[in-house]
């Protein structure tokens, strides 16, 4: 079943002057219930843009966009409800904190959603908790937090509407490698533990290979590629084309595996890349004892 679906989706900026700019172009998309899709693309081609519109952020200039196949711009469609459904965490945490402290800060979404207090908080402290969050920092103000723990709470506060839908635009960017590979690891096991459907907009190819099982590559305003990770990045050279590039450990493997050698194509993080020659040295050693 999709939890996603475009019909002849187009948005275009209206600047204020004779210029228009036109983000999203005729898009056409369905995206499948569990999947978990990374969305990539140059800068500028219409990431934030096209994932705006999944929770109603954005109302297209034309088109149809389907949330849990539910046209959310029909007559009658309460928008908020959609926004419950098809959670966003924004790009730059400090867009979406804005209240005195974490607590009230996690409880927003649910608050607006009606539920009683006890749900309530029983929400904000799991939500807290999953994403590292120890209990002290709740009565704080979300100002006084590291770049790192903005970026929980702002998920947290997602989190906690439990979003059939997660969207997350970078929410990864300006964070050392080790405070990304929390986050990401987080939004996996929450992806896994609950088999919703995750959006993840990112410009590391490193990342999305190694957390996504689909790729969704924007191009110029439209849907230029929709497939698996393997699928997308056989495409190589087109890929490298849009100033993309797929992770170096991942070409060397696809590199190989054209040439006939016996590896496999699909390899995308360093860790992978040592099992494989490891158990290739392994068996290597005991052909020739
Ligand atoms: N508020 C706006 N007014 C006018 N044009 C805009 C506005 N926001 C975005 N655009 C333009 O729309 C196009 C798509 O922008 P969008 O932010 O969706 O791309 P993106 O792929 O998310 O880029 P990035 O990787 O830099 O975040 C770009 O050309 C951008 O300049």
């Amino acid at each position: 079943m999709s939890i996603i679906k475009t019909e002849h989706l187009t948005y275009t900026y209206s600047t204020g002057t004779p210029f228009e700019k036109t983000a999203i172009d005729d898009v056409n998309l369905e995206i499948e219930e569990g999947e978990f899709v990374g969305v990539i693309g140059h800068t500028g081609s219409g990431k934030s843009t096209l994932i705006q519109h999944f929770n109603g952020l954005v109302k297209p200039t034309s088109g149809k966009v389907m949330i849990d196949n539910e046209d959310i711009w029909g007559e009658g469609v309460d928008i908020r409800a959609v926004r419950f459904k098809a959670g966003l965490v924004f790009q730059y945490p400090e867009y979406q904190l804005f209240e005195e402290t974490v607590y009230k800060d996690i409880a927003f979404g649910p608050k607006n959603m009606k539920l009683d207090e006890e749900e309530i908080d029983r929400r904000v402290r799991e939500a807290a908790a999953f994403v590292g969050l120890k209990e002290h920092h709740l009565q704080k103000s979300p100002f006084e937090l590291s770049g790192g723990q903005k970026r929980r709470v702002a998920i947290a506060g997602v989190l906690a509407m439990r979003p059939k839908l997660l969207i997350l635009d970078e929410p990864t960017a300006g964070l050392d490698p080790k405070g990304r590979d929390r986050i990401l690891g987080q939004i996996k096991e929450y992806h896994e533990q609950a088999g919703n459907t995750v959006l993840l907009v990112s410009h590391s190819m490193e990342d999305v290979a190694k957390y996504c099982g689909k790729l969704l590559v924007m191009n110029q305003a439209k849907v230029y590629m929709y497939d698996t990770v393997e699928a997308v990045f056989a495409h190589v050279e087109e890929i490298r084309g849009m100033g993309l590039a797929v992770p170096q450990i991942s070409r060397i493997f696809i590199e190989l595996a054209r040439a006939g050698y016996p590896v496999p194509s699909n390899v995308y993080t360093v860790e992978s890349a040592k099992q494989i020659l490891l158990e290739t040295l392994r068996k290597g050693g005991s052909a020739h004892a």
